[in-house]
């Protein structure tokens, strides 16, 4: 990665879109065949998406936006989304703005460790059934590797083997569940196809060593053994805006933590924030965004109660942030080599490694609910959320052209951001401007 990119592009947002790009092309060396990738005019052609799905009738766009001012471990990181909600890229990049002030995010991830699960039935005695198993763990290893020499050379493959017992759903009458969990290094993939032929492939061994029946063969999405962490900490004056001081601020936040700490009502709202960042970039770099929503609820809910993925709190002075999440994400296989929109996301990260995207991805969920906390712990979400979403009423309400930017601000003015509102407005235009707001004189 080059330390010459910066994400820090003051007042970005103010630019029309040919000079945002006439910006990135001068910084990340695009050419002109990008530029038209990221105006989805070559996004993907159909001949590709009739290749990657079935029954494919057309492609479906998106807006991508830029997240700005990440810096994570002192590197910065423009960020890019893929998401139909207004102000969360706003809300990212202002979270981010403040996190870089105070030193960036600090983050980590674990290896690509991944779990397959292979359940088994009818086994007799369940210890007699684990010994076996774990007497025989090098064969399984060997074998589950046979399948993917390719990346046993990589340096990854199945690593380990461990085997669980479970209480059975319907009590004691019923057979303990036998789990056995293959941990498998996917080095830069993902990892489900991979992992999926692995416990496939060693299904028979098992059945063999068991005398049992084999039923699923499948990955875990609860990655827990692939996580990644971010963390910012925030002097407390550096809260303050034009309209409160940093302590209220910092009040608001840890308050709203607190919150969600203790109500799992609460908590799915706040992760829901955590996720509006998380999935429009997974979305962006071709992630598979289920996935990673299954892990990140999966993980919230570990303790047995529902909690949130990030806490704020304070600390000598500082405000600080911490999110830990199931990050499991590729930067090969699945869709990423095939989708052209998706390498042009990557190449604007300036293709990072899987480990790198993972920390990228942490640190912009706890920037999106540092923005959204902040804002519900102070103004409340409605004063920038809704002053965004005037842009999508204003359309909505039949606003074309440069008249949907001054039907929002009049919106925004009036404190009255809804459809009939931005209606009656057209309407009380005199009816030359009527027709070009409305795009009726073309
Ligand atoms: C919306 C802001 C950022 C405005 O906040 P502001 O105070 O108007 O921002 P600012 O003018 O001080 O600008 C600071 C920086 O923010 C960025 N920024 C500022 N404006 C823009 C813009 N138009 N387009 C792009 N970037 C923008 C930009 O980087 C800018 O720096 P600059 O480049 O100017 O030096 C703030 O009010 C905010 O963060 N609000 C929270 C919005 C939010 O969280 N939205 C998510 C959707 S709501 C939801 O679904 C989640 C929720 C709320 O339910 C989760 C939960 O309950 O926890
Ligand atoms: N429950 C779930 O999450 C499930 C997800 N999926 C889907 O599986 C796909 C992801 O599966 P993958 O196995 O990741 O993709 P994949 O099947 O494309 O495999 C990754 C490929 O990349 C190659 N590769 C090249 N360089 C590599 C490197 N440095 N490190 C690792 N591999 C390298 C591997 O040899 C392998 O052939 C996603 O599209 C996902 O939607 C499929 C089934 C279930």
């Amino acid at each position: 990665m080059s330390d010459t990119v910066t994400s820090r592009l003051p007042r970005f947002h103010k630019l029309p879109m040919e000079e945002r790009h006439a910006h990135l092309s001068r910084m990340l060396r695009l050419q002109p065949e990008d530029l038209r990738q990221l105006l989805g005019s070559e996004a993907l052609p159909p001949v590709l998406a009739n290749q990657m799905i079935e029954n494919a009738v057309g492609t479906f766009s998106l807006p991508l936006g830029l997240g700005l001012n990440l810096q994570v471990n002192g590197r910065d990181h423009l960020v890019p989304m893929a998401v139909e909600e207004p102000s969360v890229v706003a809300a990212v990049s202002f979270a981010a703005k403040i996190v870089r002030e105070s030193g960036g995010f600090t983050a980590e991830a674990d290896a690509s460790l991944m779990i397959g699960q292979i359940q088994v039935s009818r086994y007799g005695d369940p210890k007699v059934a684990t010994e076996h198993i774990l007497a025989n763990k090098e064969q399984l290893l060997a074998l589950a590797n046979s399948f993917h020499p390719a990346m046993v050379a990589r340096g990854g493959g199945a690593k380990d083997v461990e085997v669980r017992v479970l209480p059975a759903p319907e009590g004691p009458c019923g057979e303990p569940l036998l789990i056995v969990h293959l941990l498998i290094d996917t080095q830069e993939a993902m990892g489900a196809n991979l992992i999926n032929t692995m416990a496939e492939g060693v299904a028979p061994l098992i059945e063999q060593l068991t005398g049992g029946k084999v039923y699923l063969r499948i990955l875990s999405n609860l990655a827990d053994r692939r996580l990644a962490r971010a963390i910012c900490r925030i002097p407390v004056p550096l809260l303050a805006d034009f309209e409160m001081p940093g302590e209220i601020i910092a009040e608001g936040i840890t308050q709203a933590s607190r919150f969600a700490e203790a109500d799992p009502y609460r908590a799915a709202t706040h992760n829901k924030g955590v996720m509006n960042g998380i999935d429009a970039v997974a979305i962006a770099t071709g992630q598979d965004w289920r996935a990673i929503e299954a892990g990140a609820h999966a993980f919230a809910c570990r303790s047995g109660q529902y909690r949130p993925l990030s806490t704020w709190y304070l600390e000598e002075g500082h405000l600080v942030g911490r999110i830990e999440l199931p990050m499991a994400l590729g930067v090969v296989g699945g869709p990423i080599k095939v989708h052209p929109g998706v390498q042009m996301a990557l190449k604007l990260m300036q293709t990072p490694s899987v480990r790198e995207l993972a920390m990228v991805f942490a640190a912009v969920g706890l920037a999106q609910n540092f923005a959204a906390l902040r804002a519900l712990g102070s103004v409340g979400i409605q004063k920038g959320h809704m002053a965004m979403h005037a842009r999508c009423v204003a359309v909505t309400a039949g606003a074309r052209g440069d008249w949907v930017e001054k039907i929002a601000n009049l919106l925004v003015k009036a404190g009255h951001v809804k459809v009939e509102k931005a209606r009656e407005l057209l309407a009380s235009l005199p009816a030359e401007d009527a027709a070009a707001a409305t795009g009726t004189n073309v």
